[in-house]
């Protein structure tokens, strides 16, 4: 698995392994990306959540559902080739315009195209047991797929056997070079596509920020701040830890408490400041199933219900602590309340950013957030 190609020319750098649901793109992706020292790059992770909703649901995607998808891909491509790495992008890419979109933002771009049949396809999407993909979608797969057969750069490999001899012609590939008629029609194709996005250096939000000032830099320099230190101290007392239990025989058992702590401590700033940045909470499944008019009145709803959970989340949270008070931690002996504080200061942040986010429903005519997620959290 792990011998090298015969041949010892420097392989091509960009590669997408291409083909329907079960042709084996994955699994290809990762043995040539480990084969080349190469980076893969899982086009499963960057579909928003609510398309891998439709997909669970056994609703294929659409042209317009896969055009963002699209564009993260290219964007992630372009932050490989930036970084100088090699990559191999494990992709279903099965329209043409799809792959003429990727091949925009990478300039010769290679697709290995893995083609199977119906019936194995189908085989081994069912045998997968950790995957969203309903075997019923397989046949649409087929409907969408659009040969790339003749177009530039494209390798046509039968997945039907084994993945070692798949990995084995891909990489066999990767070092022969294009034959330079077939390049330049490449490179062609690349330059045809207009406006490509430039690397940006922020992910997309799943949704608008809820308030974005001066107020919101400082409330981001704060909690990014308290979440490195947190981290920090969670490695580190992880790591004394261990060091101690190797060269000593015993470790401090304080360490595994009081990182549990900042564990606990960590997800809650997490919490609050995935909110304020519009990552942690969107309900737009459902609201965008309604006409326009009512958007406002389904987005004041949610916002409410949100204030209020939290409302009552920080209520408890405020009971427990009161409790906490008299309770010591069994270990370092540290008030239990102390582990309650941050669920009460992050649900009244929640409850307090809810709120903002139902006035400035109200007050602002605001752009439509394209509905990436119905619910997603960090
Ligand atoms: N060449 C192959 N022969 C037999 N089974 C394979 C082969 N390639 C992949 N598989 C298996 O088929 C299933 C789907 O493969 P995967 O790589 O996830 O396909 P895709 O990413 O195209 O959906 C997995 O269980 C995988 O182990
Ligand atoms: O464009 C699409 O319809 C999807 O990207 C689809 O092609 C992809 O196949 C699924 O995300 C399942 O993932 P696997 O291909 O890894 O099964």
């Amino acid at each position: 698995m792990t011998s090298p190609v015969s041949t010892s020319a420097t392989p091509a750098q960009a590669i997408v392994i291409m083909g329907v649901s079960g042709s084996g793109k994955t699994e290809t992706s990762l043995g040539v990306a480990r084969r080349l020292g190469f980076r893969h790059i899982e086009a499963d992770h960057f579909h928003s959540a609510e398309n891998v909703v439709r997909m669970q649901a056994g609703t294929p995607l659409t042209d317009t559902d896969r055009i963002e998808w699209l564009d993260r891909l290219r964007l992630e491509m372009q932050k490989a080739v930036q970084d100088g790495t090699g990559f191999v992008l494990s992709c279903s890419a099965l329209r043409r315009s799809y792959r003429d979109r990727l091949r925009d933002a990478v300039p010769g771009l290679r697709f290995a195209h893995l083609s199977v049949d119906y019936e194995t396809a189908l085989q081994r999407v069912g045998e997968r047991a950790d995957h969203y993909m309903p075997t019923s979608l397989v046949k649409s797969q087929f409907d969408t797929l659009e040969s790339p057969k003749g177009e530039p750069g494209v390798l046509w490999v039968d997945a039907s056997k084994a993945c070692e001899a798949v990995v084995e012609e891909v990489c066999a590939w990767m070092h022969a070079p294009i034959p330079s008629s077939e390049m330049a029609a490449l490179i062609g194709l690349a330059s045809k596509m207009p406006d490509a996005p430039s690397p940006r250096k922020e992910p997309p939000l799943t949704s608008e920020p809820i308030y974005n000032n001066r107020m919101a830099q400082r409330f981001d320099t704060l909690t990014d701040s308290l979440m490195a230190v947190l981290m920090a101290f969670m490695v580190g007392a992880v790591f004394v830890n261990v060091v101690l239990r190797y060269a000593f025989g015993s470790g401090w058992a304080g360490a595994e408490e009081l990182s549990r702590l900042a564990f606990v401590w960590l997800i809650f700033v997490g919490v609050a400041s995935s909110m304020r940045r519009g990552e942690l909470m969107c309900f737009t499944l459902i609201r965008d199933k309604f006409p326009r008019i009512a958007h406002r009145l389904i987005d004041s709803v949610s916002a409410l219900l949100i204030a209020t959970g939290s409302g009552l989340s920080a209520w408890g949270a405020w009971y427990q602590m009161q409790f906490g008070w008299q309770n010591a931690s069994p270990v370092v002996g540290y008030p239990l309340a102390i582990a309650m504080l941050p669920v009460l200061v992050s649900m009244i942040a929640l409850a307090m950013l809810a709120l903002v986010q139902l006035i400035n429903t109200w007050r602002t005519e605001r752009a439509v957030p394209p509905a990436l997620a119905n619910v997603t959290a960090d």
